[in-house]
């Protein structure tokens, strides 16, 4: 093996010789002894630490199943269509599959694992995913919540709020070598998810404090000022710093950065901080963050471009933006409780303050009014990346961190839909994530369903603001899809319903809810990337449920034709 890996750097956020960083991890890794490098680093040791080392220089899993109590759903009535309300119900059953409890009792004396504990049951995406994640789980607990299961929505909060405590920030995932890094900070509006459905005021006025620590994380970690003429602003990017290739994609990261380039040190280790922003970001990985764009027969390496850190991402200032709307409120309206008059009132401007800034931010640096968008801000370029379509670009509609000037023009809100209904237009499946082919995941042409939520939401939103159904049928035609795409995938490999669907002679599975799917037809899951594509899957299993409830007249399609939600014009 070429030694180049730094091996005396040890990482403060992750100190395991097995788990991190080291010898083993690399003889491991790069000698490829599991086709999934995420496999090696999930292991427990059968034997302790100390012996484990001192072979190398000569595992059973630590999850339980929660007991469920199924309990049959109400809702599910008025879904009409009976495969539809039949594979509702299946996906209802399914989170049983997916409910793990941490058990140190099955790791050995002295025996170590990768996974962060937690004292609540927590549900996972599934596939090579057997731990939680932070994006993903908001749109878990939706599905929980549409489950009728509160409490253990409430469970996996709470460990979030823990996690928080105890590391200061929320990690990407539940395991040791995700400790360096977050993801889309979801946190608050978990906890406003489970608030709206259970009003349960107790438990908001316990988690806002964590919440406020949460925020300082991202203020202090993550704020960059950007001059513009005479002005200052304050806007976030996504921010790691790593030196070393990430355990999990141990083998990916080495050859990416060291397999034929002629890099600088500090170009090494800017693209090992890179790589890491990347998986902070949640779209990992994405055009978004590179500077090539496509893949063509000449490209060496996409993600050698990689630029994730000077990207202001427009997601992640509408969730901060969010987060600091909802602390005023909740403070002006709960803060009494738990703090003085005195705090309440200081800690309700300071948040308001912070929002009206940081939407004055994202007015000048992200908006555009001539497509009546909002874009990426480039900071190596100094300018918005206005050519790069994305989902991203609808989080403000969704949470609101739109500025008064745009809410109450009529003409502007009539045009904001207006890329993405043309986008939608050209194939006939789900919302693509970015209009660019680079054979990275997050990408064309894949779908995830997390971004169909946030796109039906935000129409959904604008119609409220308009006080008209504008946007209600493009709202549909997502649903449509988006039901259409995971109920089809799933048939196709063998999904069933006992007296209403049959299962496909040719299928030898049951039926896979996969993470992400091919916007260019109805019926095929996505691809590429650093692995094969997952199936579970947490957060479609929650968008599915969600638009069912919403959309309750949805009918099946018999999944041979494409090309049948047609997208309606909006003159
Ligand atoms: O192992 C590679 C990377 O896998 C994760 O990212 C992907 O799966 C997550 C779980 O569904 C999801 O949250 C993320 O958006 C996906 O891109 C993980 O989060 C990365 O940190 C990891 O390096």
């Amino acid at each position: 093996l070429d030694l180049q890996v730094d091996d005396s750097f040890q990482p403060r956020f992750c100190n395991s010789p097995i788990y991190c960083e080291g010898p083993l991890l690399k003889t491991v890794q790069l000698a490829k002894l599991f086709p999934d490098s995420k496999t090696f680093v999930d292991m427990p040791t059968k034997k302790p630490v100390d012996q484990v080392l001192e072979a190398f220089n000569s595992l059973g899993k630590t999850l339980i199943k929660q007991a469920f109590n199924h309990f049959p759903l109400q809702w599910l009535k008025k879904v009409k269509d009976l495969k539809y309300r039949g594979w509702i119900d299946n996906l209802h059953h399914a989170w049983s599959q997916l409910t793990f409890k941490f058990n140190t009792s099955s790791l050995c004396e002295g025996c170590v694992s990768s996974t962060l504990p937690v004292k609540r049951p927590f549900v996972v995406p599934g596939g090579r995913f057997r731990e939680f994640y932070y994006w993903d789980s908001y749109f878990v607990i939706e599905g929980l919540l549409q489950s009728g299961l509160d409490s253990l929505a409430r469970d996996m909060i709470e460990n979030f709020l823990d996690f928080v405590d105890t590391y200061g920030f929320m990690p990407n995932g539940a395991r040791i070598y995700y400790l360096n890094r977050s993801q889309p900070p979801f946190l608050t509006e978990m906890v406003k998810l489970y608030y709206q459905e259970t009003k349960n005021v107790d438990f908001l006025k316990k988690a806002l404090p964590v919440l406020e620590k949460e925020y300082s994380f991202w203020l202090k970690n993550t704020t960059v000022t950007i001059h513009q003429g005479d002005k200052k602003y304050k806007l976030n990017h996504y921010n790691v710093e790593n030196h070393s290739p990430r355990p999990e994609s141990y083998y990916e990261d080495y050859n990416t950065v060291y397999n034929g380039t002629n890099f600088t040190t500090k170009q090494q280790l800017d693209l090992f901080s890179d790589l890491a922003t990347g998986a902070e970001t949640g779209w990992d990985y994405t055009s978004r963050w590179t500077k090539v764009k496509d893949y063509t027969p000449d490209t060496t390496d996409i993600l050698r471009t990689l630029d994730t850190r000077n990207i202001i991402p427009v997601e992640l200032n509408a969730l901060l933006w969010s987060m600091e709307t909802t602390l005023a409120g909740w403070y002006q309206d709960f803060g009494s409780d738990i703090t003085t008059d005195k705090q309440r009132a200081r800690k309700t401007s300071y948040y308001k303050k912070q929002a009206k800034k940081r939407l004055e931010a994202m007015d000048s640096l992200l908006w555009n009014q001539d497509q009546a968008s909002f874009f990426d801000y480039n900071l190596t370029s100094h300018a918005r990346n206005d050519d790069d379509y994305s989902p991203a670009s609808l989080y403000p509609f969704w949470l609101g961190a739109i500025p008064d000037r745009v809410r109450h023009s009529t003409e502007t809100l009539n045009r904001v839909f207006d890329l993405t209904r043309d986008i939608l237009a050209k194939t006939p499946g789900i919302l693509t994530t970015t209009t660019h082919n680079s054979t990275m995941q997050w990408d064309f042409p894949n779908g995830w369903p997390p971004l169909q939520y946030v796109a039906i939401k935000a129409m959904l939103q604008v119609d409220q603001w308009l006080e008209n159904e504008r946007y209600a049928p493009l709202a549909k035609v997502l649903a449509e899809r988006a039901a259409a795409s995971a109920f089809c995938s799933w048939y196709l490999t063998g999904g069933s319903i006992p007296g209403e669907l049959q299962k496909l002679s040719n299928t030898t599975d049951n039926g896979h809810m996969f993470e992400k799917f091919d916007v260019r037809s109805l019926t095929a899951s996505g691809f590429g990337g650093e692995y094969t594509v997952q199936v579970g899957f947490g957060w479609t299993n929650g968008v599915t449920m969600w638009i069912l409830n919403k959309f309750s007249d949805l009918v099946a399609p018999d999944c041979t034709s494409s090309n049948i939600y047609q997208v309606p014009n909006l003159n």
